[in-house]
């Protein structure tokens, strides 16, 4: 410790005490804290020891201390009169019982008994057990309450009171060896449990019946040399297989919605990945039927349903649950297909509404997790599972709990395992077996001794309907779920934005009745007509307060080729009049701002004839084919093939109608020939035909030797192939081949045009590529769309002439002869334009307008050129070329975007020249000033 002592140079310094106690205290601080510091470490261990050290003393002498009284009070206990052994009690009060059951029955024994009753007459309350007629019969109930009751032996009374839970109080065994000394040794059979006859070990029956037996045969044996041995045994309990039957019955209806949800969640994610996909709709494009495709599915999961249904009935049986093995086997497999058909068809309705798979999943598990709680919840007993049917519950809460699948499966498993599993009769503990679900359960209302008394006050008991209303429920479940499905299917939007008026069904149409009269060609053409100048106006109209950037005008063959499609003199196999097709940026209102995919775009198709669209991305290419194959609906015009029109007739159209869309529409897990027998059963194409066709074609693309192998495992050009030759199939009279060649090398992109080229007799195709070589060998007809419009049509020869830049010509020569060899060219052709010259190689352009001058000048250049016997000619060598169709095709790009084009669709200049408005400005600034 610091002490304060005034040193002698303190004193002399004159410093004043303060100072001093400070100069002293901080000197032995200082060695103070050094001591501490080097010893803090080892002394808070020490000091932890010690804490420890002093704790477990303080605890060793609570412990002592605590024993030593407990055993002060067992061996001093405080004194405690014994009643007397009362009457025993049946399963219920007024049930008959056994007091005593004694083996074996020697006068002896009769004598032990005896006295024992006596000395317990001796004690109060008591009761005067007399001997009864000796049992022999483990089924034997007694008829009334019985006193001491000899039986033949101890497995009797174990078997007895296993088979009559509740009914024996005490059971007695004795086994007497004659001595000398004498044994006296016997057990006790006494009712563990808390039940009715309890004979709790640690209450005062059980004492009281062997201090009794103890006190009778010491009595006995008195003054003899004799021994006691007493044991203790309790009765047996109700088998341990009950446990399971119990947990089946109360929460069955949670583990059998489990496997029925599986379903539930595996047919949502199917459909909606084939909707995905556009599986769904390509199977449309072929002809397949709303009605068909939702039927095959249900069919199909139907089957799949009932399985699982025969499954689960099977496996209830086998393991040997009461629910199963005591219920009508059709009234159980018919409650578990209803649920799960029921389930199904819930299933089909939700997918409707949803367009991603991954949201379809989180959905599905999102009910089940739901049902799962619910199921568990309301189902695992019956008070709360029909607390539903009582007269207070809200009529509005029944009816929205009929609609739910699981509630009604819930509903119908309760009645059926209260039926079949009977109960543990609380009030007794005893196992009441059920009188098991037959058949003709299903009609009965549910009796109220199931149905709990809920309401201590009022003691209502709930109304539960007989179980088949459950059936009835579900059934009304598929139907309802059925008719969403085929509605929501029709009027929400697709990917393509395709939906019907939402009272769709009131048209007369929709049932096939169509009472408007079909129109001849001439007045569908004026119908086009004046249907395109109403749309003008329109557009007119609500364009009032926007700069549209001004049209280019039309070009001459396109303007042409308007006039023949609007002709009604002229005779063609189908024609397109002033298609539109407009993406509304708002779904409810139109704006100027909307992107017109497609402009009034008229064309004239000839069977034997392939139009080749050409276009950069974006022009309007697939969306055309989308809205001609009817997978689009226009927003204008029509088509008319073979007198149909696509508008109202599409379904017809459909039946003649091949086509090969953007995207490949293959199934992974199906192979090429599988792909084959679908899509050419959907076409209705004779089954006998079907073989022979598949090895036709897919020879033909070269995807017979693969035709086995699932269509996950093909290269991108060998599906291209697949889809390819499933437009094909069925015959069509129309085929649409929308980039079909994509992503093939070119050995098999030429074996595809050989096929291409031999299919088109007699058939109308058109074709959409990138591919300016493909347009050029198969088109017959090409034309060229940019912004959603017809930029050029016409065959490829006249493209290129028209377009292209004329012919081009390089010659060799010596450098000594160019002037005198330009003079001549020039001369044959004087508007042709030198574009190199360099070490007598020349490159001359030729204009179109110089077409006619060009044999003349060929005819000079071979006079000149290398023969047998001119080895110095004037000309070494010359090549001549005609502009490609790549060229032509890139000029009427850079023409239709005179900005420039950037590789994709440039935003309207309506957008980029709106003017900024207020409020973006407004924006702007907060956001810099951030
Ligand atoms: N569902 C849609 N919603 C909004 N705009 C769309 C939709 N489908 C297409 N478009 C737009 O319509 C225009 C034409 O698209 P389309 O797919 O027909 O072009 P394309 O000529 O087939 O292009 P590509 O050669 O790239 O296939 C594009 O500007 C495109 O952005």
């Amino acid at each position: 410790m610091p002490s304060i002592v005034e040193t002698p140079a303190s004193q002399g310094s004159g410093a004043s005490p303060k100072r001093a106690v400070e100069n002293e205290f901080s000197s032995n601080i200082h060695v103070t804290t050094g001591a501490v510091q080097s010893n803090s470490y080892r002394d808070g261990i020490a000091i932890g020891f010690r804490q420890l050290w002093t704790m477990l003393k303080r605890n060793t002498i609570l412990q002592k201390a605590d024993t030593s009284r407990q055993l002060k009070s067992n061996y001093h206990p405080e004194p405690w009169t014994l009643p007397g052994i009362d009457n025993c009690q049946g399963r219920t009060p007024k049930d008959p019982c056994i007091n005593v059951m004694f083996t074996p029955d020697t006068a002896e024994i009769r004598q032990i008994l005896t006295t024992a009753n006596k000395l317990n007459q001796a004690r109060e309350p008591a009761v005067n057990l007399n001997f009864e007629n000796a049992m022999t019969d483990v089924n034997t109930l007694p008829s009334s309450t019985l006193g001491m009751v000899p039986v033949p032996d101890g497995q009797f009374i174990y078997n007895y009171t296993l088979t009559n839970p509740n009914v024996t109080r005490f059971g007695i065994e004795f086994s007497i060896v004659q001595g000398p000394p004498k044994n006296y040794a016997y057990q006790t059979w006494f009712n563990f449990t808390n039940a009715a006859n309890s004979t709790d070990p640690f209450g005062d029956s059980l004492l009281s019946f062997t201090r009794a037996i103890d006190e009778a045969i010491l009595q006995i044996a008195e003054g003899s040399s004799a021994t006691l041995l007493a044991t203790l045994k309790d009765f047996p309990l109700v088998p341990p297989t009950l446990a399971s039957d119990e947990v089946v019955s109360s929460l069955g209806a949670m583990f059998f919605f489990c496997s029925t949800m599986v379903i539930f969640i595996c047919v949502l994610n199917q459909i909606v990945t084939e909707k995905e996909l556009h599986l769904r709709h390509s199977m449309q494009m072929m002809g397949l039927k709303t009605l068909v495709y939702w039927l095959s599915w249900w069919l199909s999961n139907a089957l799949l349903v009932l399985v699982n249904a025969v499954i689960i009935c099977g496996f209830g049986i086998a393991f040997g649950f009461t629910v199963f093995s005591n219920s009508n086997f059709l009234a159980l497999l018919i409650t578990f297909f209803l649920f799960g058909l029921s389930m199904v068809t819930m299933a089909f309705w939700i997918t409707t509404m949803v367009k991603a798979s991954r949201t379809a999943i989180l959905i599905g598990i999102f009910l089940f997790i739901i049902g799962l709680l619910f199921e568990s919840m309301v189902f695992s007993n019956s008070y709360v599972g029909y607390i539903w049917y009582d007269s207070g519950t809200s009529v509005v809460a029944k009816y929205v709990l009929m609609f739910i699948p699981f509630f009604n499966f819930g509903k119908v498993f309760l009645d059926m395992s209260l039926f079949a599993t009977g109960r543990l009769d609380i009030l007794t503990e005893t196992y009441i077996p059920g009188p098991g679900f037959h058949w003709s359960d299903m009609y009965n209302q549910i009796p109220t001794s199931y149905t709990p008394t809920y309401n201590a006050e009022r003691t209502r008991h709930p109304d539960v309907p007989a179980p088949i209303q459950s059936w009835y429920f579900m059934l009304m479940n598929i139907g309802v779920f059925a008719i969403l499905t085929l509605y929501f299917d029709q009027v929400v939007a697709d990917d393509y934005g395709n939906k019907r008026h939402p009272f769709f069904f009131l048209d007369p149409s929709f049932y096939g009745f169509h009472f408007r009269k079909k129109l001849t060609g001439r007045d569908w053409i004026a119908a086009q007509e004046t249907d395109k100048a109403k749309r003008d106006s329109r557009r007119k109209k609500m364009n009032k307060n926007h700069e549209l950037p001004c049209e280019d005008e039309d070009d001459d063959d396109v303007n042409a080729e308007r006039l023949l499609a609007l002709d009604p003199s002229f005779e063609t196999q189908a024609r397109i009049c002033n298609l539109q097709k407009i993406f509304q940026e708002s779904a409810f209102r139109k704006s100027p701002l909307d992107k017109i995919a497609v402009k009034d775009l008229c064309l004239t198709l000839q069977e034997g004839k392939l139009l080749a669209l050409l276009g950069q991305n974006g022009a309007g290419k697939s969306t055309t084919m989308n809205m001609l194959s009817g997978l689009t609906k226009s927003t204008g015009g029509d088509a008319m093939f073979y007198g149909l029109s696509m508008n109202s007739e599409m379904a017809e159209i459909r039946s003649m109608m091949g086509v090969c869309p953007q995207h490949d529409i293959l199934f992974g897990d199906l192979t090429a020939e599988e792909h084959i027998q679908l899509y050419a059963g959907l076409k209705n194409v004779p089954k006998h035909e079907i073989p022979r066709l598949a090895e036709e074609r897919l020879k033909a693309v070269r995807l017979w030797q693969v035709k086995d192998k699932l269509s996950h495992t093909y290269s991108g050009g060998m599906k291209r192939r697949l889809s390819m030759v499933i437009s094909t199939l069925g015959d069509p009279k129309i085929i649409f081949l929308d980039e079909p060649t994509t992503g093939m090398d070119p050995t098999n992109r030429r074996h595809v045009w050989s096929f291409i080229e031999k299919f088109k007799q007699g058939r109308i195709i058109i074709l959409t590529t990138h591919s300016m070589e493909e347009a050029d060998i198969l088109g017959d007809r090409i034309c060229v769309m940019a912004h959603g419009r017809l930029r050029a049509i016409g065959n490829s020869i006249h493209l290129k002439n028209k377009f292209g830049a004329g012919y081009r010509i390089s010659l060799v020569t010596d450098p000594s002869n160019t002037e005198f060899v330009k003079s001549q060219i020039e001369s044959r052709v004087p508007d042709c334009i030198l574009k190199d010259d360099s070490a007598g190689a020349l490159l001359y352009q030729f204009p179109p307008t110089s077409m006619s001058s060009i044999p003349r000048l060929v005819e000079w250049l071979e006079n000149n050129g290398v023969t047998s016997t001119n080895v110095h000619p004037l000309i070494q060598g010359y090549g001549i070329s005609q502009t490609s169709l790549e060229e032509v095709f890139l000029k009427l790009i850079r023409d239709a975007n005179p900005d420039g084009y950037q590789g994709y669709e440039t935003v309207k200049k309506v957008v980029d020249e709106k003017p900024e408005s207020e409020s973006t400005l407004r924006n702007r600034g907060s956001n810099n000033n951030q």
